[in-house]
């Protein structure tokens, strides 16, 4: 095991596994979304090769979370392979983002088969709303998944990108749908990417003014950053908590610690990195550390603003 840290002291302790690129929603602000399936399995990574990496990964680097992702990773055809694949390999926390539109049929299995925890990305409880965002009708099976999800005893959180003039209005009916079932909801700034790079700042609906919002409604006060955490919680009078992911407004790179894997077996140092370093073929413990350092230069410098992450690839 190496201890890997850049001159921030950041290390690798979260692995993000791009599971496959591709989607069944097609999210205006997304890379990937053009709500096109691809039905052919025989094209997905196999999840042997996902596995391999992640226990070298996990060797070097004593991981302490995995969390699968896309593209939309329930439509990977093996994923209960990869996630109890994982826990047998011993990282400790299993989790999934997802937008759920298959999560009603999948919440069981993946429960029996190790996973703790679901971010849903939900931009909207309002079908009109819902269409909008993602292009997909039926809103109603995102809801119905999340409520299999609880049942099986899934830890659920809610991730709602917030866009300016399309959903901002669904930021109270969100977060009273959220309280309603005590379930943590994060928005999310919009990242200056994918098909809205070029007009992110039209639809850049801030921190400062989803705040704004929901004071129109709530009293709250800011909760302490968690170290590497992405979001920024508060917490209403009543003892609700909500967050905000501000990758614009307050960019959380200083303590980042997350490394990202994706299905062509190459490792990003950074989210918004172009560059794959790719660890397919690699034996020995001196390769995959070589691979590592370079996957760390990746990382943003302290200061980075989300305008400058447009035109790059990002995968979830
Ligand atoms: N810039 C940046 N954004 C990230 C990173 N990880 C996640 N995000 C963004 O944060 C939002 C929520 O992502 P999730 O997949 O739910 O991951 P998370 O926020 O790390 O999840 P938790 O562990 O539940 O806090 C998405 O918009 C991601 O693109 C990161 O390392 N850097
Ligand atoms: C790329 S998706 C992949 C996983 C899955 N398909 C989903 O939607 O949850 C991962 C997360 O990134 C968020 N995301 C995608 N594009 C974004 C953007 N331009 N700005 C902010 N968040 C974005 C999504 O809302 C989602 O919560
Ligand atoms: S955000 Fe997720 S659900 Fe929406 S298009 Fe992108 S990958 Fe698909
Ligand atoms: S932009 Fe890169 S360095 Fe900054 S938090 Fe995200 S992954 Fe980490």
């Amino acid at each position: 095991m190496m201890n890997l840290g850049d001159v921030y002291g950041r290390t690798f302790k979260t692995l993000r596994v791009s599971l496959l690129s591709t989607c069944n929603l097609g999210c205006v602000y997304c890379t990937v979304g053009d709500a096109t399936i691809n039905v052919d399995k025989k094209a997905q990574t196999p999840a042997a090769h996902f596995l391999k990496s992640i226990a070298q990964l996990h060797e070097q680097l004593n991981l302490e979370t995995v969390r699968f992702t896309g593209g939309e990773p329930l439509l990977y055809h093996d994923l209960i392979t990869v996630v109890e694949g994982v826990r047998e390999i011993g990282i400790p926390h299993i989790k999934i983002t997802t937008n759920a539109y298959l999560l009603d049929r999948m919440a069981p299995l993946l429960k029996e088969a190790g996973l703790q925890s679901v971010n849903v990305s939900l931009d909207a409880v309002d079908e009109e709303a819902f269409f909008k965002m993602s292009k997909r009708r039926h809103v109603d099976r995102v809801l119905k998944g999340i409520d299999t999800a609880l049942k099986c005893g899934l830890e659920v959180k809610l991730n709602s990108v917030v866009l300016k003039g399309l959903n901002h209005e669904q930021i109270l009916p969100l977060l009273d749908y959220a309280f309603d079932r005590n379930i943590p909801i994060r928005f999310l700034e919009v990242m200056a990417m994918g098909h809205l790079h070029n007009q992110a700042d039209q639809y850049l609906f801030t921190q400062e003014d989803i705040l704004l919002t929901i004071a129109s409604k709530y009293d709250f006060m800011r909760l302490p950053r968690k170290v590497s955490a992405t979001a920024n919680y508060w917490q209403t009078d009543e003892g609700k908590v909500f967050g905000i992911v501000a990758n614009e407004s307050e960019p959380f790179c200083h303590d980042c610690n997350r490394l990202r894997l994706d299905a062509q077996g190459n490792i990003y140092g950074c989210l918004s990195s172009n560059f794959p370093v790719s660890i397919n073929n690699i034996e020995t413990e001196e390769e995959l550390e070589q691979k590592l350092k370079q996957a760390m230069k990746q990382k943003q410098k302290v200061k980075f603003t989300g305008s400058e992450l447009s035109m790059l690839h990002i995968g979830g």
